[in-house]
């Protein structure tokens, strides 16, 4: 964690890349695929209901890949792949205070989609940024929920 300013601001910046979040159609094949292609195996499967995905968490070395397959129709999940097919949904960086990085995030205009932290996967708290907002990349915040 680096503590920086810029026009006397204090404020937190991300820290690693916490996770990439890959969007699959079917979660037992793509968990074979992902498994033969990291070397690794699959250490959680959780579903997160406010979300309506199921997700299935592998790690190589430091990184973190999560799967998500939608649960109903009207998942974000089912959206992106009836608009874009299987791939890479998001990048979510770690950050140690979240509200803090919302409002930082606010402040330089950035497009947050709640107004507040919201349980996620793997024992997380965590928010997302519009991609119209940034760049075209979905962008999500996860900070550990102690
Ligand atoms: C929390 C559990 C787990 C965790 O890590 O703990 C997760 O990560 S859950 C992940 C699934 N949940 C979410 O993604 C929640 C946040 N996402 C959303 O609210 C929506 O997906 C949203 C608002 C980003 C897009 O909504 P929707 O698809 O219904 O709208 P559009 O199709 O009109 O999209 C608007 C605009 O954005 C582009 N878009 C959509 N998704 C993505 C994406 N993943 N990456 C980049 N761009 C994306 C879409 O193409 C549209 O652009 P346009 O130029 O108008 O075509
Ligand atoms: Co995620």
């Amino acid at each position: 964690m680096e503590l920086y300013g810029t026009n006397n601001l204090q404020y937190l910046d991300m820290n690693k890349i916490e996770h990439i979040g890959i969007a699959v159609k079917d979660m037992a094949s793509s968990i074979m695929l992902y498994e033969k292609l990291l070397g690794t195996s699959v250490y959680k499967i959780e579903t997160v209901e406010r979300e309506q995905v199921n997700t299935a968490f592998l790690q190589t070395g430091p990184n973190k890949i999560e799967l998500l397959e939608a649960l109903s129709d009207d998942s974000a999940i089912a959206h992106f792949l009836n608009k874009k097919g299987e791939g890479i949904h998001h990048i979510a960086f770690e950050v140690d205070n979240i509200v803090a990085e919302m409002q930082r995030l606010k402040n330089e205009g950035f497009v947050l989609l709640s107004d507040e932290p919201k349980p996620g996967a793997d024992n997380k708290l965590v928010c997302f940024v519009h991609p119209k907002s940034a760049g075209g990349v979905l962008v999500e915040l996860v900070q550990e929920n102690s």
